[in-house]
């Protein structure tokens, strides 16, 4: 990846179950929205298994090929390999980052969830290429995600130094996209605000204008 801080600007995450109309409908239209990057993220209740999701990926990956966005794939490994994806993003309860490093080559995007300075540190030794960092503000969509954070720890690795590509995650949509980017982030990582959007192209294009605002 060329340019990974570009790519992860406005970086849009689903699987069916955060869908209201057809996924791919879904995914087309954030992309003509504006939307950089791309994570299947297949999970909650109803998501697809085995052959079906699949399937679903492998449509989903299609339509990020015809439009240059990258495909990354969230905690399935062997689903992201057998994909020749573009990359995995993975959390601290998947498996440890130096495995996944090392099953997927250096060429590929690897995404680390990291809540504090410690797993920050580590992750960057063991191979990430970027962070995810949240609850940035509260969300329904994570059932067990952590209690909500801010913009602290984003804030910190900045005034310590790190230069590493980091999104925020968590609650964020059009209307406070932009204090994240102003703490350090690079991009916002969004499911609701575009998934569940009456229009997905018009919430992507919101957030971009966000995201963009003082560039
Ligand atoms: C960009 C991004 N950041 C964080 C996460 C969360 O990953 P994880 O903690 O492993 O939780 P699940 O998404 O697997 O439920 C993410 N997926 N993407
Ligand atoms: C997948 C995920 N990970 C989180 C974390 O804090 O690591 S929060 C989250 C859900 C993000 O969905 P929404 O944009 O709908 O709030
Ligand atoms: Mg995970």
């Amino acid at each position: 990846m060329k340019n990974l801080q570009q790519a992860l600007k406005v970086y849009f995450i689903m699987g069916s179950p955060n869908c209201r109309k057809s996924p791919a409908e879904v995914l087309t239209e954030a992309i003509e929205g504006g939307i950089t990057l791309f994570q299947f993220r297949e999970k909650g209740e109803g998501a697809l298994t085995g052959n079906a999701k699949y399937k679903l990926a492998k449509e989903l990956q299609q339509i990020c090929q015809q439009h240059q966005i990258p495909f990354i794939v969230n905690d399935d490994l062997e689903l992201a390999l057998q994909l020749d994806a573009d990359g995995v993003h993975i959390g601290q309860e998947d498996e440890p980052v130096h495995i996944v490093r090392e099953k997927i080559g250096a060429e590929k995007i690897l995404g680390v969830s990291v809540h504090t300075m410690e797993e920050a540190v580590a992750a960057k030794q063991e191979g990430a290429d970027y962070y995810g960092i949240g609850p940035v503000f509260p969300t329904a969509t994570k059932k067990d995600a952590k209690p909500s954070q801010g913009t602290k720890l984003i804030k910190k690795l900045r005034i310590e130094g790190f230069t590493i590509p980091i999104v925020g995650i968590g609650g964020i949509t059009s209307d406070n996209a932009a204090c994240v980017i102003e703490a350090g982030a690079d991009g916002v990582s969004v499911i609701t605000a575009i998934s569940h959007a009456e229009s997905p192209l018009e919430a992507a294009k919101a957030l971009k204008m966000e995201v963009y605002r003082n560039e």
